[in-house]
């Protein structure tokens, strides 16, 4: 028998689990062993020999090698070996970071991998995906990805979509009745949910079946492949940035070769000077290294509770112009205690904090027995029955589970004395149709021991009045009168003001067919009977989080599903709603076409009483304006919103698995603050970049320029290539990472965003790229011919003091470049990796010139003491030349 067709009963023999209570983790343990882990197998990786050789396929290190080899043939051992162990510590460093950038997206990649909600030992708990077994009874609804395949025990209004094994987009119904037939289509099996396929509407439990490569999914594995390009539009530009730079750099170097040979220079020297440049002065290892400065930052974004999903997020967050941002949950701390009662044109009110459900309830400062009033205390119990909220005691502690707007309407109804337990005992739920954040209202149909049936709805007030035909006062069905109706929206508009977040509650008494009404048929000609309206604190952080957003150019829009009133309330709290801005609803929203939007959505701060699928329409008007929009959402209706913003942000907790695939950064704790800190590190991680390059080219362009000079001159090599290898490794590598860890400087978020087309070399970085190497290199000139006029017959002595010139020139540019503008603006000794590793770079360069057995291999001699006033001398004149001139600039 398969399992489509087993009854319950045979299911749990089948599997040996137990529907109320789940696996032990004893079996679960023995399972997984037998098992396996419930993964998919993936294509093949790039194995660490391949990715170690790939290191050397580079064009201009093989020639080196050849020329190496060349060189070993003609007796000169030791360039040779020398060369060749910089050529192998290269590879290695270059091996290492490329491990490092994959390391660290793979573990991403599991930061973001699916999690399920699993019955294990009694408990509900949630796990990741990976960790499900075959018996593992596990739940999931709407927005949901289904973690295995499993047969269906439960459902409410289940609906799952397919596409993934079928190609078939219309979400199928679910249920959990064993089917007859043998041999079935999957898009048949209507009792089992596959691996893969997603909750697009209700809830279900179900037992899992099969796992990894043994599920429908794993049967066509190969269909699953994600190949989301993980490349940025800086590393796209960089590559072809490079192409320009291996060119020039080339040209350049047989134009040093060209000119040295005609000088006279022997053709071998040359060559091997040229070929040592080359390899020095092309920026090969830049986009490593850009890998690297990103996925460590998106390391340091982890620490702050963002997670990027896709590695281009973290060069356009650095662009955002505006965030558009939930407001329950993100902004506030969705912690809901409900704090007033309206019913029948009366107020009250319901002492207690957060979720212990101890409080009283009072009207005009005067406790009241709730006994005594009917219609309260069916607005409370009804709160109840439509419900999917939990409380649960940990520690002394009442944790809620579940929503919790929910949650809120439990607590208060508690406090009347309420207990689930027992009014399920006399009502009977007999159907459901769900919470959607389109219809914003949920309704039960309830049997009561009498045998009497009802329908009760909760949801948004404004909604709840315009479904309900009459209404409960003191205990009476009275028809909603046009009076009483404004009655009712004058009550909901004083709740909203104070910004407490109203739900209502209605019903009706059904007369037949109780099982077969529809949602439409429900939701109608109901009964209302009041309000419960409930604080929800805004969260501290925000606050000032908007405040910092605006001084950085970017706009905080308030995106809500909640009422006009409450919304504007909060936003005005926070800082979003300023008098010169706009609040746009739902309705005004859907009369207007994307273009009418977009001549008004610069004024809008506030778009409440929204459906999710107006977010896309505002992500649109808010493109075509020319903004880099963020885009929060965690519904499976906000996925397209989310996937067509320039940012989409899924919330990690509250999130559907469907709005965070659909996303390039989870907020791992719903805060808008973190949206926040995400794009201040997304900025310093492009200004890091940015700062390197400049390092790096800069230092390139001095070793190409001080060659070229001195052979145009007709002077001797400043440096041998042994030399121009060592500063390429030493001098260049160990500060660009440093500058890479470097901290953001003050104005990161006192400026606006960086516009999206902007080059690398804008805002004046070629400039500083080209005068710098072109001081660099004079320097690293004039030092040398100092000293070669000096001791006209110990060139050696003269090429050890310009090698260490341009040494110590550029390990003094490196803290020029930790800031756009001259050193003195900030502490040049804040960052202290680069301190560190200017400091072994130093001592590196040291013990290359005083120890006596590395001289012969890198052509140096021990020079004098007092010649290092000279190269130090020489070395900071740029310094000071740049520091100048910004002293210059300022007092003009
Ligand atoms: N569980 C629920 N049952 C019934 N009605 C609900 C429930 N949750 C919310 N509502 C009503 O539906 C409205 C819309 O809910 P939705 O989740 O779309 O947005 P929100 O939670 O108010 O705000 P935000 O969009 O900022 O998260 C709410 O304002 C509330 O009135
Ligand atoms: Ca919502």
């Amino acid at each position: 028998m398969k399992f489509h067709e087993m009854s319950e009963t045979d299911i749990k023999k089948a599997l040996d689990t137990d529907f109320s209570g789940g696996l032990s983790e004893n079996q679960v343990e023995q399972r997984l062993k037998q098992q396996g882990y419930n993964e998919l197998q993936e294509g093949e990786k790039q194995s660490a020999l391949l990715l170690f050789f790939s290191q050397f396929k580079d064009f201009m290190v093989l020639v080196l090698l050849a020329a190496t080899f060349v060189s070993g043939l003609l007796g000169e051992y030791i360039d040779a070996v020398a060369i060749i162990a910089i050529v192998l510590i290269n590879g290695i460093l270059g091996f290492f970071q490329e491990r490092k950038a994959e390391k660290s997206l793979q573990a991403l990649k599991e930061l973001s991998a699916p999690q399920v909600q699993v019955l294990r030992d009694g408990i509900w708990s949630k796990i990741p995906s990976k960790e499900l077994v075959v018996g593992d009874v596990i739940k999931f609804s709407s927005g949901d990805r289904i973690g295995a395949d499993v047969r269906l025990i439960q459902t409410t209004s289940l609906e799952i979509e397919e596409s993934a094994l079928t190609g078939e987009s219309v979400p199928v119904q679910k249920h959990t009745d064993p089917l007859r037939a043998k041999d079935l289509g999957i898009g048949d099996m209507e009792n089992i949910a596959f691996m893969g396929t997603m909750v697009t509407r209700g809830s279900g439990v179900g037992v899992v079946i099969a796992t990894g490569m043994k599920t429908a999914m794993g049967e066509i594995a190969d269909l699953l492949q994600n190949a989301e390009t993980m490349e940025t539009p800086l590393q796209r530009r960089l590559e072809q940035l490079g192409k320009i730079l291996i060119f020039t750099a080339l040209t350049l170097t047989v134009l040093v070769v060209a000119v040295g040979v005609l000088q006279g220079h022997d053709l071998y020297t040359m060559f091997l000077a040229g070929v040592s440049l080359a390899v020095a002065a092309i920026p090969e290892g830049l986009p490593a290294i850009v890998t690297v400065a990103l996925s460590l930052g998106v390391q340091k974004m982890i620490k702050k509770n963002a997670i990027v999903r896709k590695l281009p997020a973290v060069e356009t967050l650095g662009c955002a112009s505006v965030i558009c941002s939930d407001k329950t949950g993100t902004m506030t701390q969705n912690k809901m205690t409900v704090t007033h009662l309206w019913s029948g044109g009366k107020t009250w009110n319901v002492s207690g904090v957060g979720y212990e459900p101890t409080g009283n309830f009072s009207r005009n400062n005067d406790v009241i027995d709730i006994k005594k009033e009917k219609t309260l205390q069916q607005l409370l119990m009804f709160g109840i029955l439509c419900n999917h909220a939990n409380l649960v005691i940990r520690e002394d502690e009442y944790i809620l589970d579940g929503d919790p707007t929910e949650g809120a309407l439990l607590v208060s109804a508690m406090k009347a004395g309420f207990e689930r337990n027992s009014l399920l005992k006399q009502y009977d739920i007999i159907k459901e149709f769900p919470f959607d954040s389109t219809r914003k209202m949920m309704s039960v149909i309830v049997r009561d021991s009498q045998g009497r049936e009802f329908v009760v709805t909760k949801g948004a007030p404004d909604v709840l009045v315009s479904v309900s035909e009459s209404i409960l006062v003191n205990d009476k069905v009275q028809i909603m009168s046009g009076d009483k109706r404004t009655d009712v929206q004058k009550a909901i508009n004083e709740l909203a003001s104070q910004a407490l977040r109203t739900l209502a509650i209605s019903y009706k008494p059904l007369t037949s067919n109780a099982l077969s009404i529809t949602e439409k048929e429900a939701e109608k000609d109901l009964i209302f009977i009041g309000l419960q309206g409930m604080i929800d604190p805004p969260r501290p952080e925000v606050k000032e989080a908007v405040k910092e957003c605006k001084a950085a150019g970017i706009k905080t829009i308030m995106i809500t599903g909640d009422h006009v009133i409450t919304a504007k309330a909060i936003a005005k709290q926070l800082g979003i709603l300023t008098p010169n801005s706009k609040v746009l609803d739902g309705k005004a929203l859907s009369e207007m076409s994307v273009n009418e939007l977009e001549e008004v959505v610069d004024e809008v701060s506030v778009f409440a009483r929204v459906s999710p699928e107006h977010k896309l329409k505002i992500v649109k008007a808010l493109q075509n304006r020319g903004h880099i929009v963020a885009m929060t959402g965690d519904g499976v209706n906000d996925a397209p919103a989310i996937k067509a913003a320039d940012i989409g942000v899924a919330m990690g907790i509250t999130g559907t698995d469907v709005a965070k695939e659909a996303s390039s950064l989870v907020l791992l704790d719903d805060n808008f603050a973190t949206i926040k800190a995400a794009i201040k590190e997304g900025r310093n991680i492009y200004e890091n970049i940015r700062k390197f390059i400049r390092y790096l080219l800069a230092s390139n362009v001095g070793e190409i320029l001080v060659m070229l000079f001195a052979m145009l001159l007709g002077l001797p090599l400043p440096l041998v290539p042994i030399q121009i290898l060592w500063v390429n490794l030493v001098t260049d590598g160990l500060p660009a990472m440093a500058l890479g860890l470097d901290k953001p400087e003050d104005n990161v978020m006192k400026r606006g965003p960086r516009h999206p087309k902007e080059g690398v070399f804008a805002r004046g970085l070629g400039w500083k790229v080209v005068s710098r190497g072109f001081l660099i290199g004079s320097m690293t000139l004039i030092a040398f011919m100092i000293t070669y006029n000096q001791h006209p017959d110990e060139l050696i002595y003269a090429q050890t003091i310009a090698f260490a010139t341009l040494v110590m020139a550029q390990l003094i540019h490196v803290f020029d470049c930790r800031s756009e503008k001259s050193v003195l603006s900030r502490n040049p000794f804040g960052n202290p990796f680069l301190v560190w590793s200017v400091i072994s770079s130093v001592i590196l360069m040291l013990i290359v010139i005083y120890y006596p057995p590395l001289q012969p291999i890198f052509h140096t001699v021990a020079i004098d003491p007092r010649d290092w006033m000279l190269i130090l001398g020489l070395a900071s004149i740029p310094t000071f030349l740049l520091a100048g001139s910004f002293l210059l600039r300022k007092s003009n």
